[in-house]
């Protein structure tokens, strides 16, 4: 049997899609719009403060494309922490002009791939950073969950260690070329949700985004183990922006 890989595991996160039905949207009266929009953006606000003190972090995206129009990226330290976000939005104004089109849930995951036998780094600050990452404030997101093939001679999961480590190496030399450009979190969703990973990339612009996902096609490890789920492309709704976003 091949050795499984050790994790670091951090905040818990809730990738949650809503379609906005714009239609009675529309037909509501401007006051009900006003006092939906204030309430979401106290939402918001009032997250921003978990934020401040290093307990979580949360943005919400406007989603390019019919497959949501909006999406939040919510971590906790806690899943009941999540459940009760995602509950207290399902009972706001404008949550009652939205469905919920997709949803992921997982936990930010580091493999130990690269470090180094009988190093603990897991509580080392930048370790820590990574597992429990304030989300970026940058223009673009683009969101796809993934798994690792496990079919006949392509099976990830019976790939020796060492041989997972070095395709990983391979995969991780690719990732870097794009350092600065783009920012990478990735979920362990094993058990938690349909796929086995969330991957959230953060740009300042879309294209390098693109040209990260084509390069790694052709890495080993995405070429011949890599099967992937919907992908969701948007850009950051910010508090102050969610007016402008929901006028009429
Ligand atoms: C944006 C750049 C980038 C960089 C630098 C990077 C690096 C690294 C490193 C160093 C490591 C291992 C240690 C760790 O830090 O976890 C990983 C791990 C992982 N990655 Fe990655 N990845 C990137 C980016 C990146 C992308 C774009 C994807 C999607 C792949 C694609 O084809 O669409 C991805 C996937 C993953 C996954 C699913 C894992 C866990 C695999 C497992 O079997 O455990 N990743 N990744």
């Amino acid at each position: 049997m091949a050795e499984a890989v050790e994790t670091m595991d951090g905040w818990y996160c809730l990738h949650d899609f809503r379609v906005m039905d714009w239609t009675s949207w529309k037909l509501a009266s401007v006051d009900e719009r006003q006092a939906a929009i204030e309430e979401f953006q106290n939402w918001l606000s009032n997250m921003e403060q978990v934020e401040e003190a290093n307990k979580g972090s949360q943005l919400a995206y406007k989603i390019i494309g019919h497959k949501a129009d909006v999406m939040f990226m919510i971590m906790r330290p806690t899943m009941d922490e999540l459940q009760e976000i995602e509950t207290t939005f399902d009972k706001t104004k404008l949550a009652s002009y939205m469905t919920k089109s997709f949803s992921y849930l997982s936990v930010v995951e580091l493999s130990k791939y690269m470090s180094k036998p009988g190093v603990d780094i897991e509580q080392k600050p930048e370790v820590q950073a990574r597992l429990k990452p304030i989300l970026p404030r940058w223009d673009y997101m683009c969101f796809y969950p993934m798994d690792k093939r496990r079919m006949n001679e392509d099976n990830w999961y019976s790939l020796e260690k060492d041989a997972r480590s070095k395709l990983m190496y391979e995969h991780s030399k690719t990732g870097r070329k794009y350092a600065g450009q783009i920012k990478q979190i990735i979920t362990g969703s094993f058990g938690f949700d349909d796929w086995e990973w969330g991957v959230t990339l953060f740009a300042h612009d879309p294209l390098p985004i693109k040209k990260l996902v084509y390069e790694m096609r052709f890495d080993e490890v995405s070429a011949r183990y890599g099967e992937f789920g919907d992908f969701y492309f948007g850009n950051i709704l910010t508090i102050e922006a969610a007016s402008d976003y929901f006028h009429i």
